[in-house]
């Protein structure tokens, strides 16, 4: 059993508990909705998803004292353009009140990163106060991937729909996803290859969709290599919570994009 499918298992008991609460989602209504799409595609320079991640399976621990409201404030006041929340506990030691903590604290968007197979899960995330999902293609099937997607934006949630192969990005193009992540780390192997962006991205031909190059970022010239490779955003965990020096890391990954960005925007 590769550990995905040990992480799906345990959110499929996660759910079940979850269908015992009730999720109040217009609580979230009243701020004004930052639409992350639209801000990543008014960019010049490399958009960078900032990340706050305790720990992994694959990387064991990483920042277990973190503060995560500090560290969302230091990754909005370094320039960062969104910031991803790990909620995961079981596997990532990240929880739901990191993210409702991170997002009164900041203005950006929110991304909640988990393991979503059910729409409880984007209730409560909502409720919490994300305004990004994350939606793993790997993690169900197309059909599944849809109905979710639409659910999701149904309730005014955006979703970064992330892909690791060719037949996952086909199915992302196919379902008309807005915001796609593609992860250099393959999630049953746990294998950082850099050139995967280049490699699906180079399927993409809507002009407007928006490239999210996920994992195993580490330098300015990762993040350069990103850009050329037709990425419009970068989501680094990692080397930020090691960082010692957060604002000049954000300063140097935010590269030129490729052709100054996107076409159409401004
Ligand atoms: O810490 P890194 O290598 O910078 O990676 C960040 C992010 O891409 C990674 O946390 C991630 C991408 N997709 C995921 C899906 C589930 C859990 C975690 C992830």
């Amino acid at each position: 059993m590769t550990i995905l499918d040990r992480i799906l298992r345990e959110k499929e008991k996660e759910i079940a508990l979850l269908k015992e609460q009730s999720f109040n989602n217009s609580m979230n209504e009243s701020k004004p909705a930052v639409k992350a799409v639209q801000s990543f595609r008014n960019a010049e320079h490399m958009n960078v998803i900032a990340e706050i991640k305790r720990s992994s399976p694959s990387k064991g621990k990483i920042a277990m004292m973190v503060d995560p409201v500090k560290q969302a404030k230091l990754y909005e006041a370094s320039g960062a353009d969104a910031i991803s929340v790990l909620t995961d506990e079981t596997f990532f030691n990240g929880s739901m009140d990191d993210l409702q903590a991170v997002q009164k604290a900041v203005d950006l968007p929110i991304l909640c990163k988990d393991f979503f197979l059910d729409e409880v899960q984007i209730d409560r995330a909502k409720a919490a106060g994300a305004s990004i999902i994350l939606l793993i293609a790997a993690a169900m099937s197309a059909a599944k991937l849809k109905d979710l997607y639409q659910y999701a934006s149904d309730q005014g949630l955006e979703v970064l729909c992330e892909v690791h192969n060719e037949r996952e990005m086909e199915t992302a193009i196919d379902i008309g996803a807005a915001i796609i992540g593609i992860n250099n780390r393959d999630l049953k192997t746990f294998k950082v290859d850099l050139s995967t962006t280049r490699h699906l991205a180079a399927m993409v031909s809507d002009p407007d969709t928006v490239l999210i190059s996920e994992s195993g970022m580490q330098t300015c010239e990762d993040a350069s290599q990103a850009s050329k490779n037709g990425a419009h955003g970068i989501l680094v965990g990692e080397t930020l919570m090691r960082s010692s020096d957060v604002t000049a890391l954000i300063s140097s990954l935010k590269v030129p994009l490729k052709e100054g960005g996107f076409p159409n925007a401004r």
